[in-house]
């Protein structure tokens, strides 16, 4: 068994500050013995309106993603983090998952495929349109070998479309990863069925780290309760949940943020293996009968 660990944190508008947060979990986790860390999705920040551009960074040489390879490199860490990639068309980013080995080396990246476009889910019942900031990627990334299994990745909103975590077992994913930012609202009502349901399903550890707390300046609040679940579906690690209500839009407010948390927890790919052999639902799909996801 390997230990690997879930990071939970309120990220700003500033990139600088957000590295800080990060590089120390990741140094908390090197030193528990932790070889794997997941931190949240758009770890480098949340922002409002049009900072999206300014802030977005190249994976290569931008100041957050260098912070979190060097880290990686200094700590022997592999590490999972979602953030804004710079250059997508209409001046956009994309939702990017970005997999980096224990060399600091770029080993994956995942561009989120189903954005985030809703119309009363949002703060006191508003629209969200993430289509706005964000070009949509445009493939399913195959699984990578990593110490802890095959790691498979997916963000936030894309767990509520289960054929692509189901395409991603067929590719022999061990484990899938959500990294999220979800709101309250539905959080409280979907964030741990919705988890559960893809790792029973898929018979795959299911990872989604989170942002937690209030981010004022931006209008916004993240749900927080990164959650671990096992592929028998029990929950083996999870972190606190924000219950606050949102508040209204104040760019010049930023309140003290919820404090960060790190989880730690085992990946044991036996475990895996009996739950699969137990239930060999993979072998049983009737592609035959509705056809191949
Ligand atoms: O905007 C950023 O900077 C980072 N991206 C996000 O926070 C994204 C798009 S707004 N959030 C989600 O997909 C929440 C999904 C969700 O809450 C649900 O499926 O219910």
């Amino acid at each position: 068994m390997v230990l690997a660990a879930i990071f939970q944190f309120c990220a700003r508008q500033c990139v600088r500050d957000n590295a800080l947060q990060c590089v120390s979990a990741i140094e908390s986790a090197a030193g528990r013995g932790a070889k794997f860390i997941f931190l949240p999705e758009a770890s480098d920040f949340i922002a409002s309106g049009d900072a999206y551009k300014s802030l977005s960074e190249s994976l290569e040489t931008g100041h957050f993603m260098s912070s979190i390879r060097d880290a990686a490199k200094l700590h022997n860490m592999w590490v999972s983090v979602g953030v804004h990639e710079a250059g997508a068309s209409q001046g956009r980013c994309f939702n990017t998952q970005v997999l980096v080995d224990d060399k600091g080396i770029i080993a994956s990246l995942y561009r989120k495929i189903h954005l985030f476009d809703v119309k009363n889910v949002g703060p006191g019942n508003t629209p969200v349109l993430e289509s706005a900031s964000t070009e949509p990627g445009d493939r399913v990334v195959d699984p990578a070998t990593t110490p802890i299994g095959r790691v498979g990745m997916l963000t936030c909103y894309d767990m509520r479309f289960p054929e692509v975590s189901l395409m991603l077992r067929e590719k022999d994913a061990d484990i899938i990863t959500y990294p999220s930012s979800f709101t309250v609202k539905t959080g409280k009502a979907h964030w741990e069925v919705l988890l559960r349901a893809r790792a029973i399903e898929t018979q795959c550890y299911v990872v989604a780290a989170a942002q937690a707390g209030v981010h004022t300046y931006a209008g916004r609040t993240s749900y927080g309760r990164a959650m671990v679940v096992s592929p028998w579906g029990e929950i083996v690690a999870q972190l606190s949940e924000c219950d606050s209500d949102p508040r209204p839009y104040n760019e010049s407010e930023e309140l003290p943020t919820k404090a960060s948390e790190l989880a730690y927890f085992d990946i044991d790919l036996d475990q895996l293996v009996k739950v699969r052999a137990a239930m060999p639902m993979q072998e049983q799909r009737r592609v035959d009968v509705y056809g191949a996801r």
